[in-house]
């Protein structure tokens, strides 16, 4: 199987959600596909072979979805990274601008030990704030970026220029316009 052409014709486009204007990529057909979605499992873990990883951070919540499972394969840990006020003990924390107002996310305190190569990982790759912040928040604890995963990206959105600073493997299976 072709994992990325598999995704393709797996997702849906919904037109106008949840705004007028957004053609949102809707992955839940993929969630109930185990086959597809065991083959995106399998293909993050070929692409990141080599790669030094030692843990997956994923993003609230869709990143959590294949962020675990990744984890798992790669036999490093899973580290979710939580919309602020979820998360039951000490966190820090990293406040960052979408393109109205602002967010701010959080992972617990002594998640990300110092020097470990965390990679991020969401379902969607859009304007790029959520990802960016959430590796900011990694560099913050002294970790660092390994690198970004997504299923999907928008590239008229620009996320990825967001994330070059970084200088890491910026990883999506399926790109649309
Ligand atoms: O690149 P950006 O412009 O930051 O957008 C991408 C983010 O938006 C979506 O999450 P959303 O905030 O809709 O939350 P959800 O995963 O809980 O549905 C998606 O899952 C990413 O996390
Ligand atoms: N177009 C889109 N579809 C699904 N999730 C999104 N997150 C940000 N933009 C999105």
């Amino acid at each position: 199987m072709d994992v990325n052409v598999a995704i393709r014709n797996t997702i849906r486009t919904i037109p106008d959600f949840p705004k007028p204007g957004i053609q949102f990529k809707d992955i839940t057909p993929i969630l109930e596909n185990p086959v597809v979605s065991r083959a995106i499992v399998a293909e993050f873990v070929k692409l990141y072979h080599g790669v030094k990883v030692d843990a997956v951070a994923g993003v609230e919540s869709r990143g959590f979805l294949f962020g675990l499972p990744l984890a798992m394969e790669l036999n490093v840990p899973f580290i979710i990274v939580r919309k602020k006020g979820k998360l039951p003990a000490e966190t820090v924390n990293f406040k960052y601008d979408l393109e109205y107002g602002s967010a701010e996310i959080e992972v617990h305190k002594g998640a990300i030990k110092k020097g470990m190569n965390v990679l991020v990982h969401d379902d969607l790759l859009a304007t790029g704030g959520t990802a960016g912040a959430a590796a900011q928040l990694i560099e913050k604890e002294e970790g660092i970026v390994a690198g970004f995963s997504f299923l999907i990206e928008l590239d008229d959105l620009k996320g990825r220029e967001k994330l070059v600073r970084f200088d890491k493997p910026i990883i999506s299976l399926v790109r649309y316009n």
